[in-house]
């Protein structure tokens, strides 16, 4: 039996998925695909190719060398006939988790041409995918943000954070207190200006913010740099905002604005790109801006978290108009090398029986044990206390979805009275995972 329900023929090559290849029955006849690796910078064209038919967007990935984020060896393609019909990719970036920061597989690029679908390949370049992660680059977590939640569930994935997004009418909503102007002051400029002390703020604000990426100078670039006029989709040129307090930068905003008179009346539009606040005074400042900017009438914020405390600056949290969806979904790569990197709110003494299909290296029974000094996670023949899929581990990693929640759900089963509340209170975290617009 093979990995693809009997369909298919495989032919395993080096055994960490760089090299394979795959049968499928196809159209009634056999369809003989070749799993590569990518290895050249200019092999981005290729992929640009395999998500110009699927997405319908052209150009999706910055090619030009001091732009691009694409790392071709991380980047995995199904040729048929010599040509790429599949395509997934990864970056290699560091996540902050609950108490520490992890190397963590950014999956991204998931895409098949429109006739190769529904033959097994995303599957296969998935579970080649996941075993690179694992033993060749050592990352014992991946993340990724889904075109469609229902892709992903299937490969271990769960639903690790929720995304607020704001639309705030501006007429409605004013801050509870004025910001005091002892505390600091606001300066008006580019983000490419300023794009140093930027990056310096996000750094002190990225470790305690589960779900943030670390950011290398490419992934920067769509945050200072404009893209030409016709790709502003009618937004202005972007604009930073910087707030500083006493020891220097303590926050900032990236934001553009959009004018609109089609109702014969002001109906600007202003969208805030990034905000980061090290402090609550630059935060709440940040925000007394850019509720006030003139000739608009909407604040728009796509990436937001949950908690956010705007939420509780305003007089009407209502004019938000908040909104949630699934934001970061997240896999154990490695079961033990996670559960016990990251740090719990409660000490923890708890066995789960877990189940992998995918990679069963991590199914089996684990003790984790946490307190203020230590944190294990060892196989153990003991009776187990939780029992779950890799996937609920997964979503209850970065601490915002509860394991009591997924046992409400059926999902996660308890064996022993009082383990599940037990642990849903140590796998909980003080501040909701969010997760960054720019992935
Ligand atoms: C992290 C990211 O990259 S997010 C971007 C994901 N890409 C896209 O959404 C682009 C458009 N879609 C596509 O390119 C493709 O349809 C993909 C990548 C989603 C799926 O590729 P495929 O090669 O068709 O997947 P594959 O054949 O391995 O399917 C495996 C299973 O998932 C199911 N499946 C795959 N995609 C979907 C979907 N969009 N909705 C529902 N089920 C799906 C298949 O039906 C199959 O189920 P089965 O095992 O019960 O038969």
């Amino acid at each position: 039996m093979d990995d693809f329900d009997g369909r298919t023929d495989v032919a395993r090559g080096s055994g960490n998925g760089l090299v394979d290849s795959l049968t499928t029955a196809g159209a009634g006849r056999p369809e003989q695909y070749f799993l590569r690796s990518l290895s050249a910078p200019e092999d981005v064209e290729l992929v640009n190719g395999v998500l110009a038919d699927a997405f319908g967007i052209e150009g999706l990935v910055d090619g030009r060398p001091e732009h691009t984020v694409f790392e071709p060896a991380r980047d995995h393609v199904a040729e048929y006939d010599g040509e790429p019909v599949a395509n997934l990719g990864a970056f290699t970036r560091d996540l902050s988790v609950p108490g520490a920061v992890l190397p963590t597989t950014h999956v991204a690029m998931g895409a098949v041409r429109q006739l190769h679908r529904r033959r097994g390949l995303m599957t296969r370049l998935m579970h080649g995918q996941l075993r690179e992660s694992r033993y060749v680059h050592h990352e014992p977590l991946s993340v990724l943000w889904a075109s469609e939640a229902r892709i992903y569930q299937r490969y271990g994935y769960g639903m690790a954070s929720q995304n607020s997004t704001f639309t705030i009418d501006n007429r409605e909503v004013r801050l509870k207190k004025e910001p005091t102007l002892s505390a600091g002051r606001l300066r008006e400029t580019t983000p490419e200006r300023v794009h140093d002390e930027i990056r310096e703020v996000f750094e002190r604000a990225r470790p305690s913010r589960p779900g943030w990426s670390s950011r290398t100078g490419p992934w920067w670039t769509p945050l200072v740099e404009d893209p030409p006029p016709p790709f502003r989709k009618g937004y202005s040129t972007m604009r930073a905002l910087l707030f500083d307090g006493t020891a220097g930068a303590e926050g900032y905003a990236i934001w553009r604005r959009k004018q609109d008179w089609s109702s014969d009346i002001v109906n600007g539009e202003v969208q805030v790109v990034e905000l980061v606040a090290t402090t609550p005074a630059a935060y709440a400042a940040l925000w007394h801006f850019l509720l006030s900017v003139d000739l608009t009438r909407t604040v728009k914020w796509d990436f937001a978290a949950v908690d956010e405390p705007l939420r509780l600056l305003v007089n009407e949290p209502r004019a938000l108009r908040m909104t949630t969806g699934d934001g970061l979904w997240a896999r154990l790569v490695d079961l033990p090398a996670a559960l016990s990197a990251r740090r719990y709110s409660a000490p923890l003494d708890l066995v789960i029986e877990v189940t992998d299909s995918i990679l069963p290296e991590n199914a089996g029974r684990w003790r984790l044990t946490a307190d203020d000094n230590d944190t294990t996670c060892v196989r153990t023949a003991g009776e187990p206390d939780l029992v779950c899929d890799v996937a609920d581990l997964g979503a209850a990693y970065l601490g915002g979805t509860s394991l009591a929640s997924l046992a409400a759900a059926g999902q996660v089963r308890e064996r022993r009275p009082g383990a599940l509340a037990a642990a849903s209170t140590a796998f909980g975290w003080p501040v909701a995972p969010s997760a960054l617009g720019l992935f």
